[in-house]
């Protein structure tokens, strides 16, 4: 069954349209990932698909409603994380959950409190202000709260940005847990290849308000090839295409590499530095690998995703918070 269905969905921000056209569905149970930079239009679908934003055309069905006809069945439904922190401050974590238990009229609630402030481990600390909570705290605190009403899915915008790889790993494990203890649907979006070739049963790739490719992790990156060899040349000018048969493809990086495909790299190796001395290419610097998401980003876009570190990260958060308030 199919947990989200989408169809031709744009949204205009006045004349920019963030998001063109977009089709995909998510299956009941699997953990879907938006992968894309900044910009790309991720978190706008997201809030498309939870209904904070009308979107200007096209359908939505979430957890078998509307997203437009029946926004409070879908809202119902659904647990969201949003990218910027929700949790309030100067309240204990048991009481930021007490509250939001009390706002869906939860049955049973300390019950379910206690469960999942144990879940995300966060028990012990249930009577401190969340003000002394670290980043990851402050994000489990979210993730426990967004399941108090029992959600058929889980929206998750960015759910580890600006975190430490070990409490990011931390957090990965409790969305596994999601899915295999509890049957959840999850559809998170993220700019990490790594989240989501670690979490994502499929993986939508996003870039400029577009889907450019679907797929899970190793059908995306089929769309590369089989090895990737990137060449670094002495000169500029000597950027230009090698001709072989064992070449199945080659790009010019806007960064002055070249990018060959090919079968089986350590055999086409020695060939190349053949080819490359006949041809007079200089040769500065040879790199190969099998190919990454980032591999595939490239090979659709040109470009790469670029990972911005935590504190531009962290910075970029806070400027959009307060562009939203
Ligand atoms: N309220 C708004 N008004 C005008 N333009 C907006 C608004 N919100 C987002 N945009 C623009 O829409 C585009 C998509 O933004 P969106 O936040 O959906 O991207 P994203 O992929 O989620 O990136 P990020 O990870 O930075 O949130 C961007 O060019 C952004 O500047």
């Amino acid at each position: 069954m199919k947990a989200i269905e989408v169809e031709n969905l744009v949204k205009k921000y006045g004349d920019f349209e963030a998001v063109k056209g977009i089709s995909f569905d998510v299956k009941q149970g699997e953990i879907f990932a938006f992968l894309g930079p900044n910009g790309a239009g991720k978190t706008t679908t997201v809030h498309v698909l939870t209904t904070l934003l009308k979107p200007t055309a096209g359908k939505a069905i979430v957890a078998g409603h509307d997203v437009v006809k029946e926004p409070i069945e879908v809202r119902r439904k659904i647990g969201i994380v949003f990218q910027d922190p929700s949790v309030d401050r100067e309240l204990t974590a048991y009481e930021n959950m007490l509250i939001h238990g009390r706002i869906y009229g939860v049955e049973n609630l300390k019950e379910k409190i206690e469960r999942l402030l144990k879940f995300v481990e966060l028990w012990e600390f249930k009577d401190r202000p969340v003000k002394f909570f670290s980043g990851g705290m402050q994000r489990r605190l979210e993730i426990a709260r967004s399941l108090l009403h029992e959600p058929e899915i889980l929206f998750l915008d960015e759910p580890t940005i600006g975190l430490d790889p070990q409490t990011r790993a931390h957090i990965w494990d409790y969305i596994r847990a999601m899915k295999e203890e509890h049957n959840m649907t999850i559809f998170l979006t993220t700019h990490y290849m790594d989240e989501a070739e670690q979490l994502a049963d499929r993986i939508a790739i996003m870039d400029h308000g577009k889907i450019i490719a679907e797929g899970t992790a190793e059908e995306l990156k089929k769309l590369v090839g089989s090895d990737i060899i990137y060449l670094k040349l002495q000169a500029r000018e000597e950027l230009r295409c090698l001709k072989a048969d064992f070449i199945k493809g080659c790009k010019m990086l806007p960064d002055g590499r070249i990018r060959l495909d090919v079968d089986n790299a350590a055999e086409a190796l020695p060939r190349l530095f053949e080819l490359a001395k006949e041809s007079g290419v200089k040769i500065l610097e040879v790199t190969y690998h099998r190919p990454t998401l980032n591999d595939v980003f490239l090979h659709l876009t040109g470009r790469e995703i670029r990972d911005e570190g935590g504190e531009a990260n962290v910075a970029r958060m806070i400027m959009k918070a307060r562009m939203r308030r």
